[in-house]
């Protein structure tokens, strides 16, 4: 792309913007040089400090590198009247302290993302930079506060859309839109919904989201930490490389299972039982079967002291303890204040007697063997495994904790066919940690985050919500998904119901409707599905210019391998990654295919690379996950490895909506109803092709 000529005689603006680049790149490495001679050892009083210090230092040392080929700045604001800031990844400042470079996060950059003719917000020209392997090649004006000028779509922007992805997640900072800015800063207070089509960039906006807060709230995030959930390894390696890229190292990523990693799972749940343990109903079950080992004392707590004995009777010994039934405390912590009440019963009685006992006397005889006695027999220690195990192999237990609450048949559905001997040998599934999760919070409180991005949130289940809201009970939630996408039995059947459960009712539900992957035909073909995957949700529209290579071909039973790999081969031919996605028990007869005709592939999550751009993608693994190119092998089948019809075509509509610049859906089986219609002539461009022939 070409700069637009400007009239003037004098330099042409691009060298000018050169010369502010070349400029800039100085002042950062003059601040790199000043970050590297700085000299610790006077200030650094003690040895941990100077440790502590140094390892700052190199944090800020590293940050402060010129990577070749992320630009220092994208964009430019002149504000009326007369002051300019250029908008990049990170600040910048001259030898007097001057910014060069504003970061892209600081509040003189908003406008940058949400200024338009109709609001200008005292943005009097903005100026995007394209760039070409680290070299500025290109700016683009647009004058917000000149009528004569008409709104048009930037060809800067739209090229970054189409460009090719190879590698892992990028960030999106130069481009992000109004609507997903308004989202990545919203306040820290707030907890967030974002309802969001396949590729509206929900993902990216969670990220650049805890960029965002990261800046704003450095301190308070420094001190209570942020994490983003995923739904699995190969997504979170997908995206790992997106906040480091924006400065940002210190965000932990984690996965549900790994955040309730108690018990090691090595057991899978029938539909029907993970079903009900994710049940909100469950928790109600687990508090009762917490609290089920309390008793009332039969007998008195006698503390002997020297040659006196104190007495506090039964009756008063089970009124302290139904006090603290009564309150909403952790087990645990109601464990450790009962020695104190009962040692207070018997200081009461010693100040009765003529005595002036103090505190220390109060320790002493809560730490008596009397005292201890009385707790050990009627406030038993909970240990959470054990709990749960026993939970799931005592059928007479279960019965009662789950009376009122669970049917019999729903009960005999979570009781575990063969009882193991213990927490160590049990077969414990992944729905069977989140319990356990939830039991130690009632023990002890679980501590929160300040802030935590949850993405792809539509497959949690009440309970798996219940574990995550914990983790965010002081602080704030991004809750990333979209309810067609979601894949599970047990998923939450709504947005509200969702935040319920996450213990954040209260917060907003947005909607994103731009999308930024999916050619216009290919969504609109997918989209045939959300009458029966979601008839609530709206289709999304696409933003993306490329019509998209789109072909949905028959073939013959026995050619569908053969079809599947030239169909690769023929997509290798264009520039970018390529994702193969087929059902689960297709995928070593489609890796046979591959590796007979030659071609090498990655599994997902492991990053492209010019030399390896074909990934092997099990169905199941799909969703978050993008390729320029997908060969989508026989829909029949990956809609016929779930169990039920809707979560069938749901996951089809995932694996449907993952291509960038093409599809090509190949099969062998009728497609499903909904997509077996020819794809309409008068809708498609190039190579679509009639389906179900
Ligand atoms: N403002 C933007 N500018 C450029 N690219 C964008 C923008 N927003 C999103 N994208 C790109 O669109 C693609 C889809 O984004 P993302 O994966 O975040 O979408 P998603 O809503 O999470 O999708 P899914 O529902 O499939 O998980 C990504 O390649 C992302 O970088």
């Amino acid at each position: 792309m070409s700069a637009p000529a400007h009239s003037s005689h004098t330099r042409n603006p691009l060298d000018d913007e050169r010369a502010h680049l070349a400029a800039s790149r100085a002042a950062l490495r003059a601040m790199r040089a000043d970050a590297e001679a700085l000299d610790i050892t006077d200030v650094a009083a003690n040895w941990v400090n100077a440790e502590v210090l140094r390892s700052e230092l190199d944090a800020r040392i590293r940050s402060l590198a010129d990577l070749a080929h992320t630009p220092l700045f994208f964009g430019r604001l002149d504000y009326v009247p007369d002051r300019t800031f250029y908008i990049g990844r990170r600040h910048v400042h001259d030898a007097e302290g001057d910014p060069m470079v504003v970061d892209w996060r600081a509040p003189v950059s908003q406008p940058f993302y949400r200024a338009s003719k109709k609001d200008p917000q005292d943005v009097a020209m903005r100026r995007r930079f394209g760039y070409a392997g680290g070299e500025l090649t290109a700016y683009e004006d647009e004058h917000l506060t000149d009528p004569a000028e008409a709104e048009t779509v930037s060809r800067l922007l739209q090229a970054e859309i189409e460009r090719p992805r190879v590698g892992p997640m990028r960030d999106i900072v130069a481009t992000i839109q109004p609507e997903q800015d308004e989202i990545v800063r919203a306040g820290i207070e707030g907890s967030l919904c974002v309802q969001g089509a396949p590729g509206t960039g929900k993902t990216a906006v969670g990220l650049h989201r805890v960029a965002y807060l990261l800046y704003t709230h450095r301190e308070r995030l420094a001190r209570t930490g942020t994490l983003v959930v995923g739904p699995n390894s190969s997504f979170l390696r997908y995206i790992e490389q997106v906040l480091p890229a924006l400065g940002e190292m210190s965000v932990r990523q984690a996965t549900v299972a790994e955040l309730v990693s108690h018990v090691p799972v090595r057991g899978e749940d029938t539909a029907v039982a993970a079903h009900i343990k994710g049940d909100a109903r469950m928790a109600e079950v687990l508090r009762r079967a917490v609290r089920s080992g309390v008793s009332m004392p039969q007998e008195p707590c006698v503390v002997v002291r020297g040659s006196r004995r104190w007495r506090v009777p039964a009756h008063e010994l089970a009124g302290l303890i139904e006090e603290l039934l009564a309150r909403d405390m952790r087990y645990g912590a109601a464990r450790e204040a009962l020695p104190q009440r009962i040692a207070h019963a018997v200081l009461v009685r010693m100040e009765q007697a003529g005595e002036a006992p103090d505190d220390r006397v109060q320790d002493a005889v809560a730490r008596n063997a009397a005292v201890k006695a009385v707790v050990k027999a009627c406030w038993p220690v909970v240990d959470p495994a054990k709990l749960v195990l026993r939970l799931l192999s005592d059928a007479n237990f279960l019965a009662e904790q789950a009376d009122g609450i669970l049917t019999e048949e729903e009960q005999k559905a979570v009781l575990w066919a063969k009882p193991p001997r213990g927490v160590g040998s049990a077969r414990w599934s992944a729905a069977d940690a989140v319990l356990v999760d939830e039991v130690d919070d009632l023990v002890s409180r679980t501590s929160s985050l300040g802030h935590v991005v949850l993405d792809e949130a539509q497959d949690l289940s009440p309970m798996q919500y219940r574990a995550v809201g914990r983790r965010c009970s002081t602080g704030s939630v991004t809750v990333l998904g979209d309810i067609a996408q979601g894949t599970t039995p047990w998923a939450t059947a709504s947005w509200e119901e969702a935040l319920r459960h996450l213990g954040k009712p209260a917060a907003a539900v947005e909607e994103l409707t731009l999308g930024f992957r999916v050619p216009r035909q290919v969504i609109a073909y997918a989209s045939r599905l959300l009458p029966q995957i979601a008839p609530e949700l709206k289709e999304a529209t696409s933003v993306r210019e490329s019509p998209g290579d789109f072909s949905v071909r028959a073939c013959a039973r026995g050619e569908l391998d053969e079809a599947v790999v030239e169909a690769c081969r023929a997509s290798l031919r264009h520039e970018g990654s390529i994702g193969l996605i087929g059902a689960g028990d297709r995928l070593p007869a489609l890796a046979r295919a591959l590796e007979d005709a030659g071609l090498s592939y990655l599994a997902p999550g492991t990053e492209t690379s010019e030399g390896s751009r074909l990934t092997l993608v099990p169905a199941a693994l799909a969703k978050g996950l993008e390729y320029d190119y997908v060969v989508l092998d026989e829909p029949a089948a990956i809609a016929a490895a779930e169990p039920d019809t809707r979560t069938g075509l749901r996951r089809l509509y995932v694996c449907l909506t993952r291509a960038v610049s093409g599809l090509t859906v190949l099969h062998a089986e009728p497609l499903p109803e909904a997509l077996a219609e020819p794809y309409g002539a008068e809708e498609t461009t190039g190579a679509a092709e009639a389906a179900g022939a």
